[in-house]
């Protein structure tokens, strides 16, 4: 389990993390979601201890992470992947991290097999491709064998076999009764691996609930209501309280109404259905909707110009790193 409390991070005047207070629960994958410089990384960072909040507090299963004798056999985490010495191949990599934490050395090889690098641990880790810098990454964070995984991006730049691949792995992860972290920017694939998700914009807590109850609230639901007696159903949609109404393709599009509310009106009016469907909202549109305003930055188009208009009011500029 993780618990951030108000956690807040400032770096100068860059608010980073602004109050932000949420639970992330064992035997699910939950994902961290939120725009460009929204403040993942740092947090993340705040909760492995490489940066101190500036104010509020996070805990480890009830711990701060400083205070965990052996981290690594209390929570393991991939933020960068291109984090090993060149040098050093994939097994000696682990070996390092593996004493380091008092864990077995045998421990190495079964991680290496575990994320399918058994064949290329002799070789030099600083050669690895994106995908199997990942992948030892993923190795480095099972060591210890944990309860806690924190994974920050990390489907970046894999191919469709190895974002599959990461996809099982933090399910089976969680089916095993671990907390799975894991942030992403690309919605698609939370919508398919998270179960829970917290939102972020900003630094602030923008949602925290499942994906599909996420998604619900975000991007509202319709339903699509096909009929014989198209008009005559309108009408009676149209007179009930909190709905609307609009007609597309030959059918009617109701908001505001579940489909078993429209199926009922239909029914006391004695009407014909040939369809009722729910209609969901994508995660891309929910996720939308529910960050405008907390982009940090928009590119807009003027003229023949893209520029980038900052939301701290300093235009084309990034934050100081
Ligand atoms: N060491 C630092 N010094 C100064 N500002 C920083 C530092 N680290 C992060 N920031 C700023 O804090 C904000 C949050 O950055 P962070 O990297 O946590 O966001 P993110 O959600 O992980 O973004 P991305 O998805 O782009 O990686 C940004 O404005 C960033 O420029």
């Amino acid at each position: 389990m993780i618990e951030a409390v108000g956690l807040t991070k400032r770096y100068g005047r860059t608010v980073a993390v602004n109050e932000l207070s949420f639970t992330v629960k064992p035997g699910r994958v939950t994902g961290f979601l939120g725009p460009n410089g929204a403040g993942k990384s740092t947090t993340m960072r705040m909760i492995l201890g490489l940066d101190r909040p500036t104010a509020g507090d996070v805990l480890v299963d009830g711990r701060h992470y400083r205070d965990l004798p052996r981290p690594l056999r209390h929570i393991g985490a991939l933020l960068d992947a291109k984090w090993v010495h060149p040098n050093r191949t994939a097994r000696a990599h682990l070996r390092w991290l593996a004493k380091s934490n008092n864990l077995p050395r045998q421990r190495v090889d079964e991680v290496l097999e575990l994320v399918g690098l058994g064949s290329v641990a002799h070789r030099n880790a600083g050669a690895f491709s994106l995908g199997m810098a990942q992948r030892l990454g993923i190795a480095a964070a099972l060591l210890g064998d944990p309860q806690i995984l924190l994974f920050d991006e990390p489907v970046n730049g894999l191919d469709p076999e190895g974002i599959h691949w990461i996809r099982q792995l933090m399910k089976r992860l969680a089916a095993e009764g671990r907390t799975v972290f894991v942030s992403s920017h690309l919605l698609s694939e939370m919508a398919q691996t998270a179960d829970e998700l917290v939102v972020i914009g900003r630094g602030r807590l923008i949602d925290q609930s499942s994906t599909a109850r996420f998604v619900e609230r975000a991007s509202g639901t319709a339903v699509r209501v096909r009929s014989p007696q198209l008009e005559r159903l309108r009408t009676a949609l149209a007179s009930t309280s909190g709905a609307g109404v609009r007609a597309e393709d030959g059918a009617l599009v109701v908001t505001g109404l579940t489909s078993d509310q429209v199926g009922e009106v239909a029914a006391a009016q004695g009407v014909v259905l040939h369809e009722l469907s729910p209609q969901r909202g994508s995660l891309e549109e929910a996720f939308i909707r529910m960050t405008s305003g907390a982009v940090e930055y928009h590119a807009e188009e003027s003229g023949e110009h893209l520029h980038l208009r900052g939301a701290r009011g300093a235009e084309g500029t990034e934050g100081t790193r």
